[in-house]
């Protein structure tokens, strides 16, 4: 057996279809049309390849874009006044800062700096703090399109046991917090490279999310058969993108979202929808 594709190409597009609807009916109404604003610092390819991804998005669905790209010596001070500027700036619905920073910048500090209200990522504590407590804030891109593509395909999220591997605050721990939400109701075993026993731990799971950046972690003695499985792991090697669920688990999974092809264009289509939510808010 092959498992079926959670097709986030495909779902992402039908997203911005979607979200091009909206941005129309905003500006007919008169409203300004959202921004999207993006810092970038350096020279790293994949992220420069991320950021102009979103712009490329942006176009297509009729959000304006702002583009602020730092140097890879920039200073710490240089990164937050590129913040003071976006938060003063009204055609600047939302914007991100792509992560990650270089290692001389205080990434926390950075992010704390954003408005919240402007925080197109969700990754400010204070919206961190709101997706704690269950109160309506934009959500982390990845876990929202996580949850995205698997209600999109039908895949039952409520009394499901979910196993995620990765702790990280842009995935990880974020998508436990949003999985066992009274709206989503899984039961979420988070688990990381260290856990004892992550093979049983993997095995005890309906739906699997990879999110722990090791080539091949998941493989396929690890998984019960008939289990929903989601790469959301990028490791960029000398022969190309590996992701971190083993490629022969397409056969022991009933759903696989492949990392190319899966979560990560729903990232992409989660973040223009975080911006048309705030436009909307700010219209209302
Ligand atoms: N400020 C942020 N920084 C980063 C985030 C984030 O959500 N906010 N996530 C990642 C990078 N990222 C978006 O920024 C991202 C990663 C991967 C993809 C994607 O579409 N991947 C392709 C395959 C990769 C490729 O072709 O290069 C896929 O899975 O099909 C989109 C966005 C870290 N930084």
């Amino acid at each position: 057996m092959s498992a079926r594709l959670l097709d986030g190409k495909a779902t992402a597009a039908a997203l911005r279809g979607e979200l091009a609807e909206r941005v129309a009916k905003l500006t007919a109404g008169g409203a300004r049309p959202p921004g999207l604003g993006t810092i970038l610092v350096g020279d790293d390819p994949g992220s420069r390849a991320y950021v102009a991804g979103k712009h490329r998005d942006c176009a297509q669905v009729g959000i304006a874009s702002i583009r602020v790209d730092l140097p890879a010596d920039a200073t710490q001070a240089q990164v937050e006044d590129a913040i003071g500027e976006l938060n003063a700036d009204p055609a600047c619905t939302g914007y991100i800062v792509q992560l990650p920073l270089p290692a001389h910048l205080d990434a926390g500090a950075v992010l704390e700096r954003v408005d919240p209200a402007k925080d197109a990522d969700g990754l400010h504590p204070v919206n961190l703090g709101r997706l704690v407590l269950g109160v309506d804030a934009p959500l982390p891109c990845t876990p929202r399109g996580v949850v995205e593509l698997l209600r999109r395909h039908d895949v039952p999220l409520a009394g499901a046991r979910v196993c995620v591997v990765g702790r990280g605050v842009t995935v990880g721990r974020p998508l436990g917090l949003l999985l066992t939400r009274r709206s989503e109701n899984a039961t979420v075993t988070l688990c990381h490279t260290g856990t004892q026993g992550l093979a049983w731990h993997v095995r005890e799971a309906d739906i699997v999310v990879a999110a722990a950046g090791v080539p091949g972690l998941i493989t396929p003695d690890m998984l019960r058969p008939g289990a929903a499985v989601l790469d959301v792991g990028i490791t960029r090697t000398p022969s190309g993108l590996v992701g971190d669920i083993h490629p022969d688990c397409a056969r022991t999974a009933a759903w696989l979202a492949p990392m190319p092809g899966g979560v990560g264009p729903m990232t992409r289509a989660m973040l223009l929808a975080n911006v048309v939510e705030a436009a909307e808010r700010n219209a209302a």
